[in-house]
């Protein structure tokens, strides 16, 4: 199988303890897999290994069956995976909804035309071209993640990392995160509490657990 991510018997120990050991998992290419876990279990902080902010205490991660060896060889991957932290309010950049969707395009030299033809594109896409001209801090907070989602997607990535994406949104809002996250087809792994969400979105679910990395049978879910 061609896999985008390949977790190796990663470990991670903070200062007060270990939070899991030697835990593995195959993410395919354009394969979504969800993980669960109670809260404080270490989702975010394995999310944050996958994206390359934090570095395994043991073990190795293979990207593009690359092996990864420190933080540093992320640096060619990192137009390749997309992060979206569980909390967005500190996310943004710019005032307005395109110009903060268009920034990191802006960033790597993109024409302001061409960064804006992207940018509506992917506002359309995400069925928020409505949203274009408004502040973002006057967003609610499900416009705002998917404001978030859009800045991300507008680089075109190949694995998008999802940390809570439909944490604190109403029915509403979560039902319009899965339809577009469903319409996606890009490698994902999704961190997420929300049971009937997942369900809808990742056929694979593990449940970090007890240090380790449980996959769920469908009726277990
Ligand atoms: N920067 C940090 N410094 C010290 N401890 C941290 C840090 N980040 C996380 N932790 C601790 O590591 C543990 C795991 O945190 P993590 O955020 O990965 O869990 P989580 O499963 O994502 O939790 P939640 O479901 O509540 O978001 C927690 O005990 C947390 O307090």
């Amino acid at each position: 199988m061609s896999c985008s991510v390949n977790l190796r018997a990663v470990s991670y120990k903070n200062d007060k303890k270990e939070l899991f050991s030697k835990i593995s998992f195959n993410l395919g290419h354009e394969e979504k897999i969800a993980i669960i876990g109670s809260n404080g279990s270490g989702k975010s902080t394995l999310l944050k290994i996958v994206a390359g902010l934090i570095a395994p205490t043991d073990g190795y991660l293979e990207i593009f069956h690359n092996k990864i060896n420190n933080l540093k060889e992320f640096k060619k991957y990192r137009n390749d995976i997309a992060y979206l932290p569980q909390d967005v309010t500190n996310h943004f950049l710019c005032p307005t909804v395109i110009e903060d969707v268009i920034f990191s395009l802006r960033t790597r030299g993109e024409s302001k035309e061409v960064a804006l033809e992207k940018g509506k594109k992917i506002l359309e896409q995400l069925h928020i071209s409505h949203l274009e001209d408004r502040i973002i801090f006057d967003l609610s907070g499900g416009e705002q993640k998917i404001v978030a989602l859009a800045g991300l997607l507008i680089l075109e990535p190949r694995i998008l990392l999802l940390d809570e994406p439909t944490n604190a949104l109403d029915e509403e809002s979560e039902k319009k995160i899965v339809n577009i996250l469903n319409s996606i087809k890009k490698s994902m792994v999704i961190v997420s509490h929300h049971k009937s969400f997942i369900e809808s979105l990742a056929p694979t679910i593990y449940k970090l657990h007890n240090n380790c990395l449980e996959k769920l049978e469908v009726e277990d879910n």
